[in-house]
């Protein structure tokens, strides 16, 4: 049997959890080979993301590979993959869920200092945006580059703290301290790793179907329709948070100007029949309510 080509960025935690997907795939039969490929995103650490001007830097190389059968899957974290996907490529899988949020880890000599006077690297709108509405004081430093790298930086000195996603923790099973920061919501379907193929592989498609996550994909279909609705295509700070509790859905999303001081938020409980368009609902109502005024906003200042 012709071993499946498993594509996957070479940073240690997209490799980890490439090789998470393979245990799944082997489990189902599948002869397999993990193909690491490096990506643009990985390639230009000079800048932060929103600078690019471009999405999907992560996922770009591995959706050419994916068009010209280099590779017949692709491993991504949902986050990294934007909303509009290339034609012929779709999301097939998604593995369950874990450590979907966000936690501050701080550099050893930081420890006796008030939340206040942190000074935090991390290049992410959200993260700041979140923060900041929080604490409008803190400063912030521009950091990029894996978790490993990310923590070389902190140990530098660059900043007293980062924020990380706590799954990329626990993934890489890093033996740091980290606080939690229940205040700062999540990136719509952070902690999720997902499985990409082209959409006419259909025999491929029924198969890998079998291994996602249900529970997994309803609530990170809701959070990325939501941002999808709001974003148009743009980066912005915007959180999405769905849980399954009972036979309901809670849905939690914020929309933030870039410096936290304006902010919309939302928190809904629906049965999850009714989740067909959730998030684009959702959305939608936050765009008529002041969304659209704040979008247009972080637009020109980015
Ligand atoms: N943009 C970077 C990125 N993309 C996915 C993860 C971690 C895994 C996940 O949360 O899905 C991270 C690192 C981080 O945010 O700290």
């Amino acid at each position: 049997m012709k071993k499946l080509k498993i594509g996957t960025r070479n940073s240690p935690l997209a490799l980890w959890q490439a090789q998470e997907v393979e245990s799944k795939l082997k489990t189902l039969g599948f002869e397999t080979e993990i193909v690491p490929i490096i990506s643009s995103g990985d390639k230009n650490l000079n800048q932060p993301l929103y600078a690019l001007g471009i999405t999907g830097v992560f996922t770009k190389d591995l959706d050419i590979a994916l068009l010209n059968k280099e590779i017949d899957i692709a491993v991504h974290s949902l986050k990294d993959v934007p909303t509009q996907l290339p034609h012929n490529i779709q999301i097939s899988a998604v593995l369950e869920r874990d450590f979907p949020e966000d936690v501050l880890v701080r550099n050893d000599d930081s420890e006796p200092l008030d939340i206040e006077v942190l000074k935090i690297a991390t290049s992410s709108l959200r993260r700041r945006a979140f923060w900041l509405k929080e604490f409008p004081e803190t400063e912030f430093a521009d950091i990029r580059g894996n978790v490993q790298t990310r923590l070389k930086k902190l140990d530098d000195g660059i900043a007293n703290a980062t924020i990380f996603s706590l799954a990329g923790i626990k993934r890489m099973n890093l033996d740091i301290t980290y606080e939690q920061i229940p205040f700062l919501l999540q990136a719509p379907s952070q902690g999720v790793v997902a499985i990409a193929s082209l959409s006419d592989n259909d025999k491929l498609n029924e198969r890998l179907k079998t291994i996602s996550h249900k529970e997994t994909e309803i609530c990170v279909t809701i959070e990325r329709e939501f941002l999808k609705t709001l974003e148009g295509g743009c980066t912005a700070p915007i959180g999405a948070k769905a849980e399954m509790l009972d036979g309901k859905i809670r849905f939690i999303g914020r929309l933030c100007s870039l410096d936290g001081k304006n902010c919309i938020d939302t928190d809904e409980i629906f049965d999850w029949n009714d989740s067909e368009n959730f998030g684009e609902k959702i959305a939608l109502k936050v765009l008529e309510n002041g969304g659209k005024e704040l979008m247009d906003e972080i637009r020109k200042s980015l």
